[in-house]
């Protein structure tokens, strides 16, 4: 019972911009983690379908039902498990369960569909988020492939060696698993496989992060002993991956401005056993990049907010009524600008450090207002720095013409929907020319990786509510100057 009066408390937060729904789903105890995860996911995939339901059957009139927690139980009662956590919402909701059949069964003969998913509009994913393959990024801090490898051998799990292409991924049987193609470090187990009470998640010696995630750090590559930000850290997956990278020697400035985040990506660094970081629960805006202890920072990673678009079970059904549907798309594209604003603001912050040679910037979003966007306005003000070209094997693309820049999806890479862009300083006086990350078909870091050589808890979080500051005359003509730049530059 408490599963539904939790999955609807969360669909709330969500909708009050409290925090992203894996955040929420761990941070409420709840026993079954899993299973409330899976039923708030899947209450917003049905949201649309579910609301005309609901309105069509009068159900909040008739129950006086909360909306949210009327959806959980319409999901569960028509698509779900059948209220089998049952309770006095089950009596109350079994004496509607007639109507709400019929009402369901009316929209399949309106909508011409035979199956449930045919219900749902087009931008909603069908199928299962889930169905991703599962993957797992070894810490190195803690532990060595090899010895994960043997203790999930130990375990019945079959080693399949390392995967030829992508199609090796989604090929997974339960309990095999391969070497990701791209990435070192990272294992990747079919999508059923749940470790979140493994020993080896709950010691730090594997982190639970998704592919296209692990891409930032590693493509940033910091040395050991080098001085390094995370501007918006928290929980600190790509923290405490770069800590990895560097062997946890030299300084890792972490900042975030969310002291809870903050705080629970203390307890997780704990865990994983970075000690390099110094944590501060600060506006990465409001830091000083003329400080004396950031002098010899060199590398930045910054993953700011965002809309979350690419995160597979985020993605939310457009409004069947045409006027209802324009207010939606006029709302999310006021939000897209104010994020984009805010995303540029952190990236052209991140630029003035003195000593910056590399910025990472990336976003698990899909629009290119906070993807492409905005690298186009941050190259046009900051010409000192131009895109480097990352991992040409990768098989998706930033969007013309930034194409150095690197995408993610579920479709082309098995990952969540992903936007990765580096920086470089420029020295003084050089021609613009694009220098190349080649991480080796295997497994080999980047060459050059580094400058001195020469070169579920979840991620997302609630957006920020950034002011828009610049209109969109102003943005267009940017894009257009930045348009003609980047040609003359490629
Ligand atoms: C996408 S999440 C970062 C995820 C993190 N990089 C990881 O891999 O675990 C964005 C984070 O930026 C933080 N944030 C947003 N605006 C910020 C600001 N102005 N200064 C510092 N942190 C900020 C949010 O609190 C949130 O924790």
């Amino acid at each position: 019972m408490a599963l539904y009066s939790n999955a609807a408390g969360i669909l709330d937060k969500v909708e009050q911009k409290r925090g992203a729904v894996k955040t929420l789903v761990y941070d409420s105890k709840f026993e079954n983690i899993k299973q409330l995860f899976a039923l708030v996911c899947e209450t917003q995939k049905y949201s649309t379908v579910l609301q005309e339901i609901i309105d069509t059957t009068k159900l909040i009139k008739e129950t006086k039902l909360r909306i949210n927690l009327a959806k959980v139980l319409v999901y569960d009662l028509l698509f779900g498990q059948g209220l089998k956590c049952g309770g006095h919402w089950k009596t109350l909701m079994m004496k509607h369960r007639s109507r709400l059949q019929a009402a369901l069964a009316r929209m399949k003969v309106k909508k011409k569909v035979s199956c449930n998913e045919d219900l749902l509009p087009a931008n909603v994913k069908k199928g299962d988020g889930d169905q991703l393959p599962r993957y797992v990024r070894v810490n190195t801090l803690k532990t060595t492939v090899d010895d994960v490898i043997d203790y999930m051998k130990r375990e019945g799990f079959s080693y399949q060696g390392h995967a030829n292409g992508i199609q090796d991924l989604c090929r997974l049987s339960d309990k095999a698993f391969i070497s990701d193609l791209h990435l070192p470090n990272l294992l990747v187990f079919s999508a059923k496989t749940d470790f979140h009470d493994h020993f080896l998640y709950k010691a730090g010696h594997v982190i639970l992060q998704d592919k296209a995630s692990c891409l930032p750090a590693f493509l940033l590559n910091p040395p050991a002993g080098s001085h390094v930000i995370d501007a918006c850290a928290a929980p600190g997956n790509k923290t405490s991956h770069l800590a990895a990278l560097m062997s946890n020697k030299g300084k890792l400035f972490a900042f975030d401005h969310d002291a809870k985040r903050l705080s629970t990506m203390s307890t997780l660094l704990l865990r994983a056993g970075v000690t390099c970081q110094q944590l501060a629960n600060q506006d990465f805006l409001k830091v000083d990049p003329q400080s004396a202890e950031y002098k010899d920072v060199k590398y930045i990673l910054l993953d700011p907010s965002c809309s979350g678009s690419g995160m597979v079970c985020l993605r939310d059904g457009g409004s069947e009524l045409p006027e209802e549907q324009a207010q939606a798309e006029a709302k999310e594209a006021s939000r897209l600008q104010a994020l984009s604003a805010f995303q540029q603001r952190c990236l052209t912050h991140a630029l003035q450090f003195p000593r910056v040679q590399r910025v990472v910037y990336s976003t698990c979003s899909i629009h290119t207002e906070e993807n492409e966007q905005v690298v186009a306005a941050c190259l046009q003000q900051n010409p000192a720095f131009r895109l480097v070209k990352l991992f040409p094997q990768w098989p998706e693309r930033g969007l013309s013409p930034h194409t150095q820049c690197l995408r993610a999806s579920n479709t082309k890479t098995l990952t969540h929907g992903f936007f990765v862009a580096m920086f470089e300083r420029q020295a003084p006086g050089s021609q613009a020319m694009n220098q190349q990350i080649l991480p080796s078909p295997t497994v080999v870091p980047p060459v050059g990786g580094s400058l001195e050589a020469e070169e579920d808890v979840e991620e997302l979080c609630s957006p920020e509510e950034e002011q828009q500051n610049s209109s969109a005359k102003k943005r267009k003509r940017n894009r257009n100057r930045n348009r003609k730049k980047q040609k003359t530059t490629q």
